[in-house]
């Protein structure tokens, strides 16, 4: 489904610890938890969330840090559901 783009500055500014990415219309945020099993807890309650959403985030991982970057691919930049995602990650972190 294809959404209205918000923008990076827009998400970012309803957001805590979230900045716009240098080179594309996206947004990251680095968690960082006591240990793997933190942090691989956090990846799994949100891909499936991310499932149900069918908004998949771009992430990378080593030990306890989770480096998260969202955006809508389909919409080519920011939009709603990238809102939505940082939100529940924020919750679930
Ligand atoms: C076919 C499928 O619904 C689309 O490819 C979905 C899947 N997950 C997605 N995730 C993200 N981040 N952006 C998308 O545009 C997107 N599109």
């Amino acid at each position: 489904m294809s959404r209205p783009k918000i923008g990076a500055a827009a998400a970012v500014a309803q957001l805590s610890g979230w900045s716009a990415a240098p080179d594309k219309d996206a947004i990251t945020k680095t968690f960082k938890f006591a240990d793997f099993n933190a942090a691989f807890g956090f990846m799994t309650r949100v891909a499936l969330m991310a499932d149900k959403l069918d908004h998949h985030p771009e992430w990378f991982n080593v030990y306890n840090r989770v480096e998260v970057l969202l955006t809508t691919h389909d919409a080519d930049g920011v939009t709603e559901l990238d809102l939505t995602l940082a939100k529940f990650m924020d919750a679930a972190a």
